[in-house]
């Protein structure tokens, strides 16, 4: 009995493992005619088809950040500004209120107005021709496990939620969803309150990818082109040029250019070039990026900071001759590549040589050059890029070659007409013709010595309510002013720099 049962399950194991062989032989075959696939497909028809009937709900999620947390992605911005509207937020009980029109120009009304979104957890319905959908605000809670220096890793990923019957599935992700980032934008649009953006330093406790590369305040600057005192030629130029530029989409598509500008500013202290970028992003209506290169250590960090700016916008680097070596002999990429490899050694917080507190601007000229014309300089659109020096001489002709910086506009000292300019600005219309002698006087001194507007301003400043009634003491103290600088300028010694009057505008035309 023993035997007969054991010789028994000796055969079936060999016909098992025959037909395991077998079966593993037809089923390699059959992958070469597909029907694995196909059986592998109806299963998961099958399997589907249950979910449906049991859950017949679909969803799609909008997250904060793309491209592996680089870039944040406009389907976001475009989703909660539409769920900002008053149909957005219908039936929410926690809202998120954000201040809208913030501008110091705004009408009293604009200035109190809240912008209110749905807070995180809150889910609201909004029907679209018939059909009903959800919407949900959500955040995924960092790891637990997240290496405590990576802040992309410590930092919650927030995402609406968008939940909709099958049925619903083609009028939901054709027209819907269409309607939903048309009408975001339009809303983006009227709540859009213009900033001012820095990026600070974070000494040791960043890998850049997190989201608040940039902070930003609300830019407000009150200065326009017509407060701007320059040659009304040069200031009509300018502004044709940025005309050109905002209306110039199709013809930079046509070329095949990236849509962006480059202007460099350059002239003594005090003469107006920071003065022009606020000008220049209040007429464009254009955020402002202003970039401190001393705090970005590496050219990647730059680039970091570049894939983050928005379209609509100036990106201002100041004073670029003292905030890194644009002068220097170029390095070969042999050396660049080791430069910046030492640098993301250095910005390794683990290391025990790390000193907290130093601080240097690691960006190469060539790490800049890539900024301005490269690869990624062409993410993004309607950009103006701005570089502001008091020495364009020693910048390197690379650096300002025509189409990287487009634009060369000179800012200079006072002129006479700049001067009246001033003089109507800070005092009185008709002061020049009511103080002929005096502003005269101003003349033939402004043709012999130099001062920038920024000092000018300064004297004809009205230092008492009197001085509103009678500017005579503001403008004697500009005549006393530029007397005291001829003295100077006529005393043996080092003689001061003639620059030209008047500012000076240079263009490149492509
Ligand atoms: N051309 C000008 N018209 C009107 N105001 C001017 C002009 N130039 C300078 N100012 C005034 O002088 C002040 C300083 O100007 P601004 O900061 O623009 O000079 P800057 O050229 O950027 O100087 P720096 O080279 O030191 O950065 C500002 O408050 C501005 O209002
Ligand atoms: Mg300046």
């Amino acid at each position: 009995m023993d035997d007969n049962v054991l010789s028994w399950f000796g055969q079936a194991s060999v016909v098992v493992s025959v037909l395991a062989v077998c079966w593993t032989m037809i089923w390699q075959n059959l992958q070469h005619i597909h029907l694995q696939q196909f059986f592998a497909r109806n299963f998961n028809r099958r399997a589907r088809r249950l979910a449906a009937v049991v859950d017949p709900y679909l969803s799609v999620t909008f997250e904060e950040y793309e491209g592996g947390r680089i870039k944040s992605s406009e389907a976001f911005d475009e989703v909660k500004s539409y769920l900002t509207t008053a149909t957005g937020t219908r039936g929410v009980r926690h809202l998120r209120a954000e201040c809208g029109g913030s501008s110091r120009r705004d009408a009293a009304a604009d200035k109190d107005k809240l912008v209110l979104s749905m807070a995180k957890g809150e889910e609201v319905a909004d029907v679209f021709e018939g059909a009903t959908v959800w919407w949900s605000a959500a955040a995924v809670a960092p790891r637990q496990d997240a290496v405590p220096w990576s802040r992309a890793a410590r930092a919650e990923r927030r995402f609406f939620r968008l939940d909709f019957h099958e049925k619903d599935r083609d009028l939901v992700l054709g027209e819907y969803l269409t309607h939903v980032r048309r009408k975001g934008r339009e809303v983006m649009a009227k709540n859009r309150q213009r900033r001012l953006y820095t990026n600070i330093s974070r000494e040791g406790f960043d890998d850049g990818f997190y989201r608040d590369v940039w902070t930003h305040v609300p830019f407000d600057h009150p200065k326009t082109f017509d407060k701007l005192a320059m040659d009304p030629a040069k200031k009509k130029d300018i502004i044709a040029d940025l005309d050109m530029f905002r209306n110039g989409k199709e013809y930079h598509e046509r070329v095949g250019k990236p849509w962006k500008r480059g202007y460099l500013l350059h002239g003594p202290p005090g003469t107006g070039k920071s003065t022009m970028v606020a000008a220049m992003a209040n007429y464009l209506k254009y955020d402002v990026y202003d970039f401190e290169l001393t705090s970005v250590k590496t050219n990647t960090e730059l680039r970091k900071l570049l894939i983050e700016t928005k379209s609509k916008s100036i990106m201002v680097f100041e004073d670029i001759d003292c905030s890194l070596d644009v002068t220097s002999k170029r390095k070969t990429a042999k050396e660049e590549e080791e430069e910046e490899a030492d640098k993301e050694k250095d910005d390794d917080p683990l290391r025990p040589d790390k000193k907290a507190g130093t601080k240097r601007s690691s960006v190469t000229l060539s790490g800049l050059l890539n900024f301005i014309d490269g690869l990624w300089s062409a993410c993004g659109e309607e950009r103006l890029i701005v570089f502001t020096t008091n020495h364009v001489g020693k910048l390197d002709p690379a650096l300002i070659r025509t189409g990287r910086m487009d634009k060369k506009i000179e800012m200079s000292y006072c002129d006479f007409e700049s001067f009246k300019f001033l003089a109507r600005m800070h005092l009185s219309d008709g002061v020049v013709e009511a103080h002929r002698d005096k502003c005269d006087r101003v003349r033939a001194l402004l043709e012999e010595v130099n001062m920038a507007p920024v000092d000018v301003g300064e004297h004809l400043t009205p230092k008492c309510p009197d001085e509103f009634e009678d500017p005579g003491p503001c403008l004697d103290r500009l005549v006393a002013a530029l007397e005291k600088a001829k003295e100077e300028a006529t005393r043996p010694g080092p003689q001061v720099d003639q620059q030209q009057q008047g500012i000076v505008v240079e263009d490149d035309k492509e």
